[in-house]
């Protein structure tokens, strides 16, 4: 599903965020990207979703290489992978259905087809029945739940999070966790950037670790190879 190819990405005035990055996810699994701040994971994300294009190296999304992506076929790879963000970046003027609509009424789906769709992503989270709600009107851990039903309200087989549980406690990490856990269970394919931890330690999947743009390690991690931030 997801191919790095000794990828180096040098940002604009020579900084160097990733060097030599090599690995693979398979279709289907779920792992962990962790680090300390500053040391690539969301650029190795941006790479992923084409929103950075990798400096030397190849990245291959889903068998396509993205060195071959032109611009104008950037947002048709894009629907095949669900983000989802920390600070969750819903419409605060729009009801909770709009937000979660909002990838569908971008692929033009029609008002009915649309309904259908997002009423069963918000049962998958756990948040029917609050269509009519505005952000604000709902606790940090629904917020992100709706987050999530953006994400995949278009049934991407990708989802990638960049610190989806940075503002939760550890109980409502947990349940956020589980809810990823669901959908790599029916198929998708989860790469989660996190520096928690204590989640990943409990989670016991495989955990890609980057250190200044290298990747040092891969495979399970234990507790006492924790980072201290
Ligand atoms: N657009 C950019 N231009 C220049 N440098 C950048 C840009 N984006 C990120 N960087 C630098 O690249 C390095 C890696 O950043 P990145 O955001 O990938 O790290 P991270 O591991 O996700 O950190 P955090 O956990 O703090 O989000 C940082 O030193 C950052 O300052």
């Amino acid at each position: 599903m997801i191919h790095f190819e000794q990828v180096s990405k040098n940002y604009p005035g020579g900084f160097t965020a990733l060097k030599n990055v090599s690995f693979r996810l398979e279709r289907g699994e779920m792992a962990f990207l962790t680090g300390h701040s500053g040391a690539g994971k969301s650029t190795l994300l941006r790479l992923i979703s084409l929103m950075e294009r990798a400096t030397v190296g190849r990245v291959a999304i889903n068998g396509h290489d993205l060195r071959k992506v032109g611009r104008k076929q950037v947002p048709y790879l894009r629907r095949d992978i669900g983000i989802i963000f920390q600070d969750h970046r819903l419409l605060l003027e729009k009801t909770i259905f709009d937000n979660v609509a909002l990838p569908l009424y971008i692929e033009g789906y029609t008002q009915g087809e649309a309904r259908k769709r997002v009423q069963a992503a918000l049962d998958k989270v756990g948040l029917a029945g609050k269509e009519r709600h505005f952000p604000m009107m709902l606790s940090g851990g629904e917020q992100q739940r709706v987050g999530i039903a953006r994400a995949i309200v278009n049934k991407p087989p990708l989802l990638l999070a960049d610190e989806p549980t940075g503002n939760l406690d550890p109980k409502l990490s947990m349940e956020i966790m589980r809810l990823f856990e669901s959908f790599n269970d029916v198929g998708v394919s989860v790469l989660i950037a996190t520096h928690d931890l204590g989640l990943i330690a409990r989670m016991r999947y495989r955990t890609l670790s980057l250190k200044e743009g290298e990747m040092i390690s891969d495979g399970l991690a234990h507790q006492g190879e924790a980072h201290h931030e």
